[in-house]
């Protein structure tokens, strides 16, 4: 049976870069829609599929939600697709887009929470020099919405308060990948 691994965690626990990493590894991501534009840096494809509106209202979506002014969402053809063609993928996804993943999939979704610590978020987005006020808004947010509670649902839990290649080894283990080399170099 092919199976989709949701991550789930709160803001900045790390499921965009765990699933980053994973690609390297040929496991795919499916990826979201925004109509958010892209940042410098962003890839169309590999960090969203960045489209319009009138395109974002004409898409299929089995979740969605609307963040400063900007949609978000998951296609459900997208999702379709890859299961069907891959014995392993990955997306990361809150609680609701959880939920709309089991729906649609049952059984064939399992889900990882990313375990971590609101001081190691604050640490690294210091360190990366982000936007704290930005990422403090989002942690009191996802805190009320119980995203820090998650790893009560999880089928599993990996911790990523160490090196990140920790937490990939963790997750590959848990998709049975063990012995997969890299098909790409890491990252800059
Ligand atoms: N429900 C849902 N949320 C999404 C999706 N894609 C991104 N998000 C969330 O939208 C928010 C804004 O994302 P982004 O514009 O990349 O901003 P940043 O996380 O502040 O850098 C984040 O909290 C994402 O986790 C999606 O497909 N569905
Ligand atoms: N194990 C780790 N060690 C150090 N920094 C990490 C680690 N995991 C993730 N990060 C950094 O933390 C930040 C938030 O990670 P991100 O993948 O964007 O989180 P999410 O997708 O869950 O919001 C990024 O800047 C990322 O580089």
């Amino acid at each position: 049976m092919n199976i989709v691994y949701a991550l789930i965690g709160p803001p900045a626990c790390g499921k965009s870069t765990i699933a980053r990493e994973l690609s390297r590894y040929g496991v795919p991501e499916i990826v979201s829609y925004t109509t958010r534009p892209p940042r410098p840096g962003e890839q169309d494809g590999v960090d969203y599929r960045f489209i319009d509106k009138d395109t974002f209202a004409k898409t299929e979506l089995i979740e969605k939600i609307a963040y400063s002014g900007h949609f978000y969402g998951l296609g459900k053809k997208d999702v379709l697709n890859i299961i069907e063609k891959n014995p392993v993928s990955v997306v990361g996804v809150d609680r609701n887009g959880l939920e709309q993943l089991k729906k649609l999939l049952g059984q064939r979704v399992i889900s990882i929470f990313i375990l971590i610590d609101e001081g190691t978020v604050i640490d690294r987005v210091i360190a990366q020099g982000g936007d704290l006020a930005a990422v403090r808004a989002k942690i009191d947010y996802a805190k009320a919405a119980g995203e820090f509670d998650n790893w009560q649902i999880a089928d599993h839990v990996v911790k990523n308060t160490g090196p990140l290649e920790n937490a990939v080894r963790q997750v590959m283990a848990i998709m049975k990948l063990v012995d997969l080399q890299p098909v790409t170099p890491p990252q800059q």
